[in-house]
């Protein structure tokens, strides 16, 4: 990106010149890095991104989820719209919930100028993708979320899927893209083939689990894994009210799931899978039971998971005992595992869940992390960022974001984490810290950043974000972020982050449809944070809104609320005293010392009397207040006397209550009078002297 473009995105984005200076001078260090410049005429959404995509298979399932993805993203533009039968319609015509996007009609793969393009995501049935694939221009980083270029060895492929492999020679290039297990090798990939759902979810707890034996999975999916094609196994009376198995004994995902467990533990690993189809949209759970190796115990397969992920951001280990559920990653990215001691002495079951959607495409997950650090931004890890794209234009896009923040306030990094560790612009920058604070336009930066599409299988999405010390699962309301909500995850980061030796665990949080806020104090709102909500909230109010008379309105309020405690006060006062007074009076009685009451109940009738006229002498507008506040202060003063009557030593008993008796009842007189008195010399001040009232 030229300068000029770098500045009038920039101005775009609402910052000052000086704070644009800030930012060209910081980026400054990094020129000569991989850079692409992007002149995208095809529509407003590219014409100011660096990275053009092309979404294959826009109109399905992932392919919606993709373009949700991408809809806010800062440097990704959206280009080309590939469909099949749909092809020739306008997106909004097949997902209206995406047509204020202004992205391209959907169009026929065949009629796709790739030249525009610098990155597709292929989104199609598998057993279509590899000849398709094989045609497109070989510039092209390439995101594969078809089964057609998961497993190495062809003769598998043919006989898992039937059919012979059409692009052998590709094969040889091909990076299988599970993130957490081949991170550094998807990096430099062209062609990256994702996991399919059930794999994901079976390897991301085994791959680390390597000494288990005789595994045995159970998963369950929604139905949306299926794809959004007509299918008669799909239709809605099929499915509802129901489970069935499919795929029984010979299952695709078999020979991937082998292939992977194989690759990570260095030697072959089979098991017997069985996936059902269950009547919810998205959603994916595996039960897996597991034979630990001789001498292993279920502590141990704990503790090397939480090893093994407490630093990766979207797998997450629960707190021992908590079951993982799907609702809990509905719309996310995250895999939520646990592990439990099986009633059989040294086996183990294993659960995990997904959203088939997002972290079993898991394309589509590496674009959530990408938007991670842009929702979350207080702290992540930029090597989850680093993905099946080109390298650099991810880094120099976290950068522009992290420039473009971080500068404008002037201020130091001083709270957050941002963990560079796979900074690639030569070694010295690798392992690098960089510790920043966000300050107050962050909030504004990253609500115009983070993606505001819902999805088109979810109504709602929850997040939750693992933090140091206390964890919670967060609404849509902006305002009721940063509120703790008891959940499973409140105990799961702390868990993780005593293990962490290195850093603070990572503050991270995903979610699709929401503005971020961030907190250094996890139990804090901060109150900047919540006056600028608050003064958003007002600025987008409706002119109506901002013309009520809120002043008054407040007045009106107080004033009736000060009416009422004293309507309470003055019709209830009478009946508590006596009542009070009376058993006073027995409790004395039955001590044998009634001849004493009178003393102290004179003597607090006097104390009031001189107590109201010194309240007088002091303020002598209390005579013409609207109510007596000098009576109601004393009544309350005598009345917090008297309460602990019981509690006073026995003299204190019998004395106290009746001296705070006597007090009240002449103030109570008082009180009467006062609002006898005659009203006119209220409005006429004139008419009556009453520097000498008695009232
Ligand atoms: N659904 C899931 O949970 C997951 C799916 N995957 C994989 O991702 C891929 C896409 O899945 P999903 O989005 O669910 O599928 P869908 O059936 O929902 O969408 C398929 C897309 O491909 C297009 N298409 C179909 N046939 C052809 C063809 N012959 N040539 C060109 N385009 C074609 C369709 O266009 P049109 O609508 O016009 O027919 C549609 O846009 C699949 O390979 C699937 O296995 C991976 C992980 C999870
Ligand atoms: C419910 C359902 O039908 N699920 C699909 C798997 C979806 C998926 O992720 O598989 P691929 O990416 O390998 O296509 C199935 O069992 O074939």
């Amino acid at each position: 990106m030229s300068a000029s473009a770098f500045s009038s995105n920039s101005f775009a984005r609402g910052f000052s010149r000086k704070d644009v200076e800030k930012i060209s001078k910081a980026r400054k260090a990094y020129e000569g890095k991989p850079f692409v410049k992007c002149s995208m005429k095809t529509t407003n959404q590219t014409s100011q991104k660096t990275v053009r995509v092309g979404v294959l298979g826009a109109s399905g399932y992932t392919g919606s989820e993709v373009l949700r993805l991408l809809a806010n993203h800062p440097q990704f533009g959206v280009a080309v719209l590939t469909a099949d039968r749909k092809a020739g319609q306008p997106i909004a015509s097949v997902f209206p919930h995406l047509g204020t996007q202004n992205l391209p009609d959907l169009v026929s793969i065949k009629d796709v100028d790739f030249s525009d393009v610098d990155a597709v995501f292929c989104c199609l049935p598998h057993g279509t993708t590899q000849e398709i694939i094989k045609g497109l221009p070989k510039n092209l980083k390439i995101v594969d979320l078809s089964a057609d270029f998961r497993l190495r060895d062809i003769s598998e492929y043919e006989e898992w899927y039937g059919q012979p492999h059409r692009a052998p020679d590709l094969q040889k290039e091909v990076v299988y893209g599970l993130t957490e297990i081949s991170r550094e090798e998807i990096k430099n990939a062209r062609l990256v083939a994702n996991p399919g759902c059930y794999p994901t979810s079976i390897q991301l707890p085994l791959a680390k689990l390597l000494d288990t034996r005789n595994i045995i999975i159970d998963s369950k999916s929604g139905v949306s894994g299926a794809g959004r094609s007509a299918k008669e196994s799909l239709l809605f009376t099929e499915v509802t009210e129901g489970i069935y198995s499919y795929g029984v004994t010979r299952h695709r995902h078999v020979p991937e799931t082998e292939q992977g467990l194989s690759d990570a533990a260095f030697t072959k690993i089979t098991i017997s899978f069985t996936p059902h189809l269950i009547p919810m949209t998205r959603g994916m759970q595996s039960t897996i039971y597991v034979e630990m190796a001789p001498g292993v115990g279920i502590e141990e397969l704990y503790q090397h998971l939480k090893l093994s992920y407490e630093d990766e951001e979207f797998v997450v280990l629960l707190e021992k005992g908590i079951v993982p559920r799907t609702h809990s990653v509905k719309g996310t990215n995250y895999c939520l595992i646990n592990v439990f001691p099986d009633r059989i002495p040294g086996r183990a079951i294993v659960i995990s869940v997904i959203d088939n959607l997002m972290k079993g495409a898991s394309v589509i997950s590496l674009y959530l992390k990408i938007n991670g650090v842009v929702e979350s931004i207080s702290s992540l890890k930029l090597q989850d960022a680093v993905t099946q794209l080109n390298q650099g234009y991810i880094l120099e896009t976290r950068l522009d974001i992290l420039l473009s923040i971080a500068n404008p306030t002037g201020k130091g990094f001083e709270n957050s984490k941002f963990h560079l560790s796979t900074f690639d612009h030569g070694s010295s920058e690798r392992n690098r810290h960089l510790d920043i604070h966000f300050a107050s336009r962050r909030a504004s930066m990253l609500s115009k950043m983070a993606t505001s599409y819902p999805s088109y299988l979810v109504s709602t999405s929850a997040r939750f974000q693992p933090l140091s010390s206390n964890n919670f699962v967060r609404t849509q309301s902006p305002f009721l972020q940063g509120f703790k909500i008891t959940s499973c995850f409140v105990q799961k980061r702390r868990c993780s982050s005593s293990a962490s030796k290195k850093t603070e665990p990572p503050k991270i949080s995903c979610a699709m449809d929401m503005s971020a806020q961030h907190s250094d104090d996890d139990s804090k709102i901060k109150l900047d944070h919540l006056i600028d909500k608050v003064q958003k909230l007002w600025d987008s109010s409706p002119q109506p809104v901002k013309n009520f008379p809120w002043n008054k309105a407040l007045e009106n309020f107080i004033q009736l609320t000060l009416n009422l405690i004293l309507a309470v006060v003055k019709y209830l006062s009478v009946p508590l005293l006596a009542v009070s007074s009376l058993s006073e009076l027995s409790y004395c009685a039955h001590e044998r010392r009634l001849f004493l009451v009178p003393f102290p109940v004179i003597f607090g009738a006097a104390v009031a009397a001189v107590l109201k006229g010194t309240a007088l002498e002091l303020s002598p507008r209390l005579k013409n207040a609207e109510a007596p506040w000098h009576l109601i202060a004393i009544a309350i003063f005598f009345t917090l006397i008297k309460l602990p009557g019981p509690y006073y030593p026995y003299w204190g008993r019998i004395l106290v209550p009746h001296f705070a008796n006597g007090v009240l009842w002449r103030t109570l007189w008082f009180a009467i009078l006062w609002y006898r008195r005659p009203q006119k010399a209220l409005k006429m001040p004139h008419a009556v002297d009453d520097r000498h009232s008695t009232y």
